[in-house]
């Protein structure tokens, strides 16, 4: 007998107070008499509150040990516990995260379970437990837990006999495997190690991959330089009725260029303080001894202002290149697809193919309201021509009488699923969109409807965007604004996607919590500094940790659910 099955715990989603906000959560749990079915995604009488979190046919039953009760009443000094305490459905005897390892199989009762991954670190452990820093010390400590998948249904009861039926393959524990995703020391083998275990739950895989890609992206992610610099403007061109380029080059005239990868942004300010006009800008071109170039459309304050006020002369402050939105190596065909100003950081891949003589299969799709507002049409042909195998649709959605179909464009209309199967785009390439928010979902769903593959799909999105709070019940879309009662006196935080600056003030916990008093969309999951889920951008000034993360960010970035500003501070939220 491998341990015993002490108790058996069902819960449904309820709705908690917590720190002003309304969390629902299926973390309590209570112990049930007799026998229970359990099925493939469910304990009959058991829920999830947060379906993207948690359960699913991976995490169909979690698994707390009593052994690690023991280990956290003597830690903390507590004898308040009851079973079901960490959100677990089987309270267990035996069954170590040391020891169990992913792909295990055991018998319970009739059913039949594998072992599929550790716990996800969530906040909602540690409003279970009255301790905010729960979730991190599970992590910390190598007691996550574990789930189970039901490979066969079957009825369960405490006091039933957990045998071991298989072996998982790599012998790679639950709690190596949680300190794989969490902790520091993330060696590629043992990544590799993990991809190999077929047990092992799709949304860790998805994690382990990105980890391995990062491991093995050998390009340095520190920002070329920290704070804003002063850059020059050296040339102010337009490129439509609507679009703009600025030519920005270093003060001193130096001709050395800090490198950027195709497809990140600059981000600028145009004014500091409580009226900061901080804005990002996606580079258009790859940069080098001409400088830094970005196309601005005319529609808002900041673009205004460039439009308007900003000469050749001119010194503005530039924080350095940023952005994950960058084209990937590789021999497959390569998809641009934009609409509008959109077209700007894919242009900047498309030079950067054209500058290596690329070999692969260059797609450029492009949508456009007429001649007048198309911009960079002259200069994509010309990049496009220097390829060796470079496609072009462009459609414009309301051609002039003088544009020419077949010169000017391709096709009369929008971009769409219709489009693209016309035209006979490559299911299997990499395709980069960008452009504005509604144009970038419909391709998205054209794109799985066309059989493209969701990892193969990358992204650029400025503005505000939404982010999904895990959890959280909200009243409402509202735009980003003051905290309701009040400014604060602190240092002045800047939001840059969400334009919005003002002064920190001490009665938020830390920089997630205020930023969620302002409405600035930003995601989390642990709050507890383990995850990274809420890591952002830090373009400028200094944070104090509150919890000390268990591996700490990237420079220029910041973990904000466990800071506070230190100085005037600009996040790239
Ligand atoms: N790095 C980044 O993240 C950047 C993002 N952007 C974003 O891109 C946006 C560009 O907007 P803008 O230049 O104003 O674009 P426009 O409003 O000028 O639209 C450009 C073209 O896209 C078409 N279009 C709009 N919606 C759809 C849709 N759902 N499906 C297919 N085609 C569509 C329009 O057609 P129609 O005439 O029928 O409306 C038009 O032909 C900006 O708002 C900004 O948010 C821009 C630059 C950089």
């Amino acid at each position: 007998m491998s341990g015993r099955l002490v108790s058996l715990n069902v819960g449904g989603p309820r709705d908690v107070a917590w720190e002003g906000k309304t969390v629902r959560t299926a973390i309590w749990k209570t112990e049930v008499e007799g026998p229970r079915m359990v099925r493939r995604i469910n304990i009959d009488g058991d829920d999830q509150a947060d379906r993207l979190a948690h359960g699913g046919e991976h995490r169909a039953v979690f698994v707390y040990q009593l052994g690690s009760y023991r280990y956290w009443e003597r830690e903390l000094g507590r004898d308040d516990f009851t079973h079901g305490q960490f959100g677990e459905n089987f309270t267990v005897e035996g069954l170590a995260d040391d020891e169990v390892c992913i792909g295990d199989r055991y018998r319970i009762g009739e059913a039949l379970f594998e072992v599929t991954q550790p716990r996800v670190t969530c906040y909602r452990v540690g409003i279970r437990f009255e301790l905010a820093a729960m979730p991190s010390l599970l992590v910390a400590h190598h007691r996550p837990g574990f789930y189970l998948r039901v490979l066969e249904e079957g009825s369960v009861q405490a006091g039933d006999a957990i045998e071991k039926v298989a072996d998982g393959p790599e012998r790679l524990t639950v709690a190596d495997t949680d300190a794989l995703l969490y902790l520091p020391g993330k060696s590629p083998a043992r990544l590799e190690r993990a991809l190999r275990i077929p047990a092992l739950s799709e949304g860790w895989k998805g994690s382990f991959r990105d980890l391995l890609a990062k491991a093995e992206d050998h390009t340095d992610p520190t920002p070329a330089w920290a704070g804003f610099m002063e850059l020059r403007v050296a040339e102010v061109r337009p490129e439509s009725a609507s679009v703009t380029s600025f030519r920005l080059v270093p003060e001193d005239g130096s001709e050395a260029r800090p490198a950027a990868a195709p497809g990140q942004y600059l981000t600028l300010r145009l004014r500091s303080g409580a009226n900061a006009l901080v804005r990002s800008y996606s580079l258009s071109d790859v940069p080098g001894q001409q400088g830094f170039r970005v196309s601005v459309k005319r529609d808002g304050a900041a673009s205004r202002y460039l439009h308007e006020q900003v000469k050749v002369g001119d010194v503005l402050d530039v924080a350095a290149p940023r952005g994950a939105f960058v084209l990937r190596a590789g021999t497959r065909p390569v998809v641009l697809v934009s609409a509008g100003v959109g077209a700007t950081p894919v242009l900047a891949m498309l030079h950067a193919l054209a500058r290596e003589h690329s070999t692969r299969s260059v797609w450029w799709l492009h949508g456009a309201r007429n001649r007048a507002e198309h911009a960079f049409h002259d200069e994509a042909d010309a990049l496009l021509g220097a390829l060796e195998d470079a496609h072009r649709v462009v459609a414009y959605s309301r051609p002039g009488p003088e544009d020419a179909l077949g010169a000017d464009y391709d096709v009369a209309g929008r971009l769409d699923l219709g489009v693209l199967e016309h035209a006979g785009v490559p299911v299997d390439a990499d395709y980069y969109l960008c452009g504005p928010a509604e144009f970038m979902s419909a391709i998205e769903v054209a794109l799985g409807a066309y059989g493209v593959a969701p990892e193969r799909i990358s992204t650029e999105a400025f503005g505000a965007v939404a982010i999904r709070a895990s959890g959280i019940v909200k009243d409402g879309d509202r735009q980003p604004h003051a905290p309701d009662g009040g400014a604060g006196t602190g240092p002045t935080v800047t939001f840059v996607r969400s334009s919005l600056a003002i002064p920190w003030d001490d009665r938020y916990p830390n920089l997630l919590d205020f930023a969620e008093a302002c409405d600035v969309p930003v995601g989390f999951g642990c709050r507890n500094g383990v995850c990274h889920n809420c890591e952002s951008g830090l373009l400028t000034g200094d944070v104090t940790y509150d919890i000390e993360p268990l591996e700490p960010p990237p420079a220029g970035r910041v973990l904000v659910c466990c800071t506070r500003p230190g100085s005037e501070v600009t996040l790239d939220l």
